[in-house]
C-alpha cells in the first residue's frame, strides 16, 4: 500500500479536472481519495473483498466514488471518454496494457509499474529486453515517464521501485489487428535471436520460400533478427502472416 501521501497526490495532479476515472486495484484508497478531488467520478475495481469492506467502512465519506468488488480483467469501462489510473498489481501489468490497447474510449492512462516493466515497455528494437510488451505498448501508445516512487513510500516495502508513466493512445488499432500482433509476436519471439525468416518458418510452420517472398514484398530484410523488427514492421507482418497462416493468400506486391 502506498502510504506516502505526497506520491499519491502526484497521480491525481496528472489527471485533468473533471475527468471520469477508472482506477484498477484501489486497495485501501491511497489514490482514490486524491483522485476523487479532481475527477467528476471515480470507478474503482478491487479484487480483495476484505480491502473493499475496509475501504467502504473507513472511507465511507468519499463522494463521487464507486468501489466494485471485481477482477479488473472483467471490469468493463463505459463508452464515454475516461482516464485509467492504477498503481498496478505488478503481476497484472502486461494484461492491463493489452486491455488498454483495446479501450477505444481511453483518453490516457497513468500507471505505476515495476521499474523493470517500464524499461521493457520503452526498450528499442535490438536490445535484450525488447520484446512482445515493447511492441504492443509502442504500437498503441506514446509513453511519457512521469516520476519514480521509492520503495520506502510503501508499507510493506516492495522489492523494487515503481515508475509512473502516462500512456497516450497513439494510433487506433482494430481489435483484429491487436490480436494479430499478439499472435505474431507470440509465434516468433521464442526465436528472438534467429533470422526473421527462420523465426516465422518455425513459428507458423510455413515454407521458407513463401516466407521470404512475403518478407521481400513487404520490404523487410528476411535476414534481420526477430528482435530487430520495429513495432510498425511487426504490425504489417502480423496482418500478412495471419492471412497466410489461415490459408488466405496475401496480395502480391
Ligand atoms: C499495488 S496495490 C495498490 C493499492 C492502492 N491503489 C495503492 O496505491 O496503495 C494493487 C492492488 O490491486 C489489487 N488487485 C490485484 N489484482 C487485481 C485484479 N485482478 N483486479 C482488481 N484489483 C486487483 C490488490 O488487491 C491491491 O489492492
Amino acid at each position: 500500500m502506498l502510504v506516502d501521501e505526497r506520491f499519491a497526490s502526484m497521480f491525481a495532479e496528472v489527471v485533468d479536472e473533471g475527468s471520469v476515472v477508472y482506477e484498477i486495484g484501489c486497495g485501501l484508497g491511497s489514490l482514490t481519495l486524491p483522485l476523487s478531488r479532481v475527477a467528476s467520478y471515480v470507478f474503482c475495481s478491487e479484487i480483495d473483498p476484505s480491502l473493499v469492506k475496509l475501504l467502504k467502512e473507513c472511507r465511507g465519506g468519499m463522494g463521487k466514488v464507486d468501489v466494485v468488488l471485481t477482477d479488473a480483467v472483467f471490469f468493463t469501462t463505459s463508452k464515454s471518454r475516461h482516464v485509467v489510473v492504477s498503481n498496478t498489481p505488478f503481476y497484472l501489468s502486461s494484461r492491463i496494457i493489452a486491455m488498454l490497447c483495446r479501450d477505444a474510449s481511453l483518453v490516457y492512462a497513468v500507471l505505476g509499474i515495476q521499474r523493470e516493466v517500464g524499461e521493457r515497455m520503452l526498450a528499442p528494437p535490438g536490445t535484450s529486453i525488447y520484446g512482445r510488451l515493447s511492441i504492443l505498448t509502442q504500437l498503441c501508445f506514446s509513453v511519457e515517464k512521469l516520476f519514480t516512487i521509492p520503495r520506502e513510500a510503501y508499507k510493506p516495502r516492495p522489492h523494487v521501485e515503481t515508475v509512473v508513466v502516462k500512456l497516450i493512445p497513439r494510433k487506433e488499432l482494430s481489435p483484429e489487428s491487436i490480436e494479430a500482433v499478439e499472435s505474431f509476436t507470440r509465434s516468433v519471439f521464442p526465436y528472438r535471436r534467429k533470422k526473421l525468416s527462420t523465426g516465422i518458418v518455425l513459428g507458423y510452420g510455413l515454407k521458407k520460400e513463401e516466407v521470404r517472398r512475403i518478407l521481400s514484398e513487404s520490404g523487410v530484410d528476411p535476414d534481420k533478427r526477430v528482435d530487430e523488427i520495429s513495432p510498425d514492421e511487426a504490425l504489417s507482418l502480423a496482418l500478412k502472416f495471419s492471412l497466410t497462416s489461415r490459408g488466405l493468400s496475401t496480395p502480391r506486391g
